[in-house]
């Protein structure tokens, strides 16, 4: 699969912007709003923008069980701000009764960093990045307040009053998540996208491989 198609949800959010970096970090993008749509594709992006909106949208829209069944069963998704949230099993401070799509062994807070810092940016070193340090553009973004033996953190806040909070995690059920608190899709810079594409085509691998026989 030197092209996986990837899907990115198309509800809410900066899709445009995860289409143009998915396309330039050499995978094939398509929108996202269908049950069968879901079913179509290798992996898929959950965008920036509003958590509460987009799972409410996406529950209207019959996605949010199928959603949940492919991640479940090892599909790689990879979530960026809104997205992180989407992807976590637990969240702090959303709104009463809000739902995720889940996946990631992460407890998420919502709108982490507060007023003061509603939003800013940063250069954070991230696991599997090579190169220098990634830019990273925080709005009112989440952070990953703990992880659980199925996540990994990638990355951490260095200084300042948010010094060491995880901002980029990786898990799931095949290690195929990935998750950012920060918004890659609006850089330019696209090695966390890469990185995803990447991860995309090794679990493609890994399947047609199929199971050892021993
Ligand atoms: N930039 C973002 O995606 C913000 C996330 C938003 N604060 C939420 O709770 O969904």
């Amino acid at each position: 699969m030197t092209q996986p198609e990837i899907g990115v949800l198309a509800l809410q959010g900066d899709v445009r912007e995860h289409v143009h970096a998915l396309e330039a970090a050499g995978a094939r993008p398509v929108l996202v709003r269908r049950p069968s749509e879901v079913e179509a594709v290798d992996a898929i992006v959950l965008p920036g923008g509003e958590s509460t909106t987009i799972v409410r949208l996406a529950r209207t829209f019959d996605v949010l069980e199928p959603l949940r069944a492919r991640i479940a069963g090892g599909m790689p998704a990879y979530g960026s701000c809104a997205g992180m949230i989407l992807l976590a099993d637990r969240i702090l401070d959303g709104v009463e009764g809000q739902e995720t799509v889940g996946g990631l062994d992460v407890t998420v807070r919502r709108n982490a960093f507060g007023r003061q810092v509603d939003s800013f940016e940063a250069d954070v070193d991230f696991t599997g990045v090579e190169g220098p340090d990634v830019h990273a553009v925080f709005i009112r973004a989440p952070w990953v307040e703990e992880t659980g033996p199925g996540a990994q953190p990638l990355a951490r806040v260095r200084g300042g009053e948010a010094d060491g909070r995880i901002v980029a995690v990786r898990g799931g059920p095949t290690g195929a998540l990935l998750a950012t608190s920060f918004h890659p899709e609006l850089t330019g810079d696209l090695r966390v996208h890469a990185l995803f594409v990447d991860l995309v085509r090794d679990s493609a691998s890994d399947r047609a491989e199929g199971p050892v026989n021993r």
